[in-house]
């Protein structure tokens, strides 16, 4: 038996398509939304990604406004992009690229965000917001995971989930959203700390692994018929993605997430959701 794909590639093109039809309802209001970006360093894969995020905007019609700074950049430098972007109308939503370079204090950083333009849904109101129940933007790869999980019909109302790792962008954000009454999953969050990690994997209907820690979930600790999904992302001496499943898991998991192809797609794919949505906010208040 070889497990289902979780395809993000194939959902994240639907959710475009769908977002594509709203950006362009919102122009015909006078409303351009627009994503903007701010870059410090030259870490090729972090250039990688923030390429994608404006291609995606290419896409669906959403402008790109795109700030970089070198990695020398200080603290009062990146603060003062922050800023600007916190009063540029044309920018209706913005991302800080993470990580920052040694040095500098990111939550500083984060905490200076316009929370109404939030995209990725990680400032602390924002995030407050979310653990009291009130709207906000969502994390966008807790949020995709949820997604991709959904366009496939794999059950989460009542699942055993696994969350594998306990960083803000996904691991500490993932039970949040997994256990609102909506999801109504039960959730074991576990991490370096965890005594017995496999005694855990084993009774997971669903595995969200965000470690960082390349082939860590192996065939042997997941449950048959489980859904897998890879969020980690770590890359080889020769640049190859190497995410935190091992390949054999494809032969005991119903439903595993490739990755590439899987989690990432969907990440900025519900980037996308959030830049949008603030802007339908926008121009319902105008
Ligand atoms: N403020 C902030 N927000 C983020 O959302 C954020 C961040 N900082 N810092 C880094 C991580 C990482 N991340 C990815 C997004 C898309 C892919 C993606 O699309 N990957 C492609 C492949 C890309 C490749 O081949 O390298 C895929 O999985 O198919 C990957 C990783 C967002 N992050």
């Amino acid at each position: 038996m070889s497990a289902q794909i979780l395809d993000g590639k194939a959902t994240a093109a639907a959710i475009k398509s769908d977002l594509t039809a709203r950006v362009a309802a919102l122009k015909e209001q006078g409303v351009t939304p627009g994503l903007g970006t701010v870059l410090v360093g030259d870490d090729p894969a972090s250039q990688k990604y923030v390429a994608g995020k404006h291609r995606d905007c290419a896409q669906v019609g959403i402008a790109s406004i795109q700030r970089e700074l070198p990695a020398t950049a200080t603290q009062e430098e990146i603060e003062a992009v922050v800023r600007e972007l916190n009063e540029d109308p044309a920018c209706t939503g913005y991302i800080v690229q993470l990580p920052l370079p040694k040095g500098i204090d990111e939550n500083r950083v984060l905490e200076l965000m316009d929370p109404a333009k939030d995209a990725d849904g990680l400032h602390p109101t924002n995030l407050g917001r979310l653990v009291l129940n009130e709207p906000a933007p969502l994390p966008c790869t807790p949020n995709g995971v949820i997604s991709l999980l959904r366009a496939h019909g794999v059950e989460i109302n009542g699942a055993e989930v696994v969350v594998v790792g306990r960083g803000v962008t996904i691991g500490r954000t993932m039970p949040l959203l997994l256990t609102r009454r909506s999801e109504n999953a039960t959730v074991t969050q576990c991490h370096t700390g965890t005594q017995d990690l496999s005694a855990h994997l084993r009774n997971a209907d669903i595995i969200v692994a965000a470690a960082g820690v390349p082939h860590l979930i192996k065939a042997e600790d997941v449950k048959p018929g489980a859904a897998v999904l890879d969020v980690g992302v770590s890359r080889n001496a020769e640049g190859k993605i190497l995410g935190d499943v091992d390949p054999d898991v494809a032969e005991v998991a119903a439903w595993i997430s490739p990755n590439p192809g899987g989690v990432g797609p969907m990440t900025r794919a519900l980037l996308l959701v959030n830049v949008v949505e603030a802007a339908e906010r926008a121009a319902a208040a105008l």
